[in-house]
């Protein structure tokens, strides 16, 4: 197991370009296989999800060459139509392989995806989808094994806006006979990069970004060109890291309005903030406050991402906040890891108070989650003392070097392997 040994007690100021999403890049991947001619991908995240994903291309029979940022990736030959169980285990997004390789070659064998332990994660949603559009799914042994001879468009009704169920019906739907329309749909900023990507290799998308998205087939794909958006969570969690240690931070790359209710949710801290369209410069306050409830819940409403970092954040703050966890069931396990470093927090069921504490001290904790990961090590930054953080392995899934981009703003942090 890797850690990360921090020396708390430094702020985070600085400049920051923020890197290529990774919740956005996976899709995108998966969606490649749909393409039928050489696809170019720019500002690709350099982190484990993305190298892994790669991998499956390469194990399908793609051929994938990265140089810097850039991806060329070309699915014309390929050869395989499973995806092996250990890499499925991995990561959860491999899930959207199904959907691609329904779409591209009729058929998938894929086993149930993994992924970050923050609930149950079923697949319902999906599967009940797939059927619906013509997808024959028989289950043996812990591996779907689905074909489609016909893949029909439909009416779906999503019950809740999953995110990767929306992905994966689009991937399924773009080569569809007909039009299929997505019915509370996910709206989230990764759904409208996906379907902005699709569209650049020729596919027919409307409504992205509102809650009914309508597809209609076509019958080949062609390469594209594209640049994968910033990673709405990365800039905030650096955010959060500089209003904690009191550094001032000016990110560049960003989008402002996707990442709106991260942004307010600071002020109400008393972080203030310079915004022009790509840029964001934030002061936090001589003293954080709190006071306020958050909720977490479906975009535009405050990301479950964000939330193992913003109560990091709260920790630190004056008063008591409440947050409500209402996406994923398990999603609160860094809270105990910041109790031992000093936090007041109490969970009732999907409820966490957190009570400013004063002031929070180095401990040994451990990261069970990526993002759980990340709040414990943006805490450690801010906490008096030396603190180890276990569990690099998650970070790494979803941060791209995140130690050396904390370094060069003034924090002090290794990376132990
Ligand atoms: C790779 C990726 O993009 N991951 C993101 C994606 O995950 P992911 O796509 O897994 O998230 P979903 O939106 O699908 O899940 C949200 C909720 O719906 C439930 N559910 C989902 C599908 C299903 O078939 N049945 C079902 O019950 C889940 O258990 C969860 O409680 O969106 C989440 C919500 O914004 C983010 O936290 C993840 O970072
Ligand atoms: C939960 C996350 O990712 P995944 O869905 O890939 O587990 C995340 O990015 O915070």
């Amino acid at each position: 197991m890797g850690y990360y040994l921090i020396e708390g007690g430094k702020p985070i100021s600085g400049e920051f370009a923020v890197r290529g999403s990774k919740n956005a890049a996976l899709p995108i991947l998966a969606a490649t296989l749909l393409a039928e001619d050489e696809v170019v991908l720019e500002n690709c995240p350099l982190i484990r999800d993305f190298y892994l994903t790669l991998d499956i291309l390469r194990e399908l029979g793609c051929r994938v060459e990265l140089t810097g940022r850039t991806a060329v990736i070309d699915t014309r030959q390929i050869q395989d139509v499973k995806i092996r169980e250990e890499t499925v285990q991995k990561m959860r997004s491999s899930i959207l392989f199904l959907g691609a390789l329904l779409g591209r070659e009729r058929k998938a064998i894929l086993g149930h995806p993994g992924g970050c332990a923050i609930g149950e994660r079923p697949i319902d949603i999906h599967l009940k989808a797939f059927e619906k559009m013509g997808v024959e799914i028989i289950e043996e042994d812990g591996l779907f094994y689905c074909e489609a001879p016909h893949i029909l468009g439909y009416h779906i009704y999503l019950n809740y806006p999953s995110v990767g169920a929306t992905e994966n019906i689009l991937l399924l739907a773009v080569k569809a006979e007909g039009v299929t329309v997505i019915h509370n749909a996910a709206r989230e900023p990764e759904i409208v990069a996906l379907v902005r990507f699709l569209r650049a290799c020729g596919a027919e998308i409307y409504g992205e970004g509102t809650p009914s998205i309508m597809i209609e087939g076509v019958k080949k794909l062609h390469g594209a060109y594209f640049s994968i958006p910033f990673d709405r969570i990365e800039a905030g969690t650096f955010l959060c890291a500089s209003a904690m240690t009191g550094g001032e931070l000016y990110l560049t790359g960003i989008e402002k309005n996707d990442i709106e209710t991260t942004l307010e949710a600071l002020v109400k801290t008393g972080c203030q903030f310079n915004i022009e369209a790509e840029r964001i410069w934030m002061k936090p306050p001589k003293e954080l406050k709190s006071g306020f409830s958050l909720v977490t819940g479906p975009f535009p409403g405050f990301p479950t991402d964000m939330q193992p970092l913003m109560m990091s954040l709260l920790t630190l703050a004056k008063g008591t906040c409440m947050i409500s966890e209402t996406v994923f069931e398990a999603r609160f396990r860094h809270a105990d890891e910041l109790c031992r470093m000093g936090a007041d927090i109490v969970i009732e069921d999907r409820v966490a108070q957190i009570k400013g504490c004063g002031g929070l001290h180095g401990a040994e904790v451990f990261g069970r989650d990526l993002r759980g990961g990340a709040a414990l090590l943006i805490a450690a930054l801010a906490a008096e003392g030396k603190s180890t953080v276990y569990g690099s392995e998650y970070v790494e899934r979803g941060y791209e070097k995140i130690e050396d981009a904390l370094s060069l703003l003034g924090g002090n942090v290794r990376l132990m392997e």
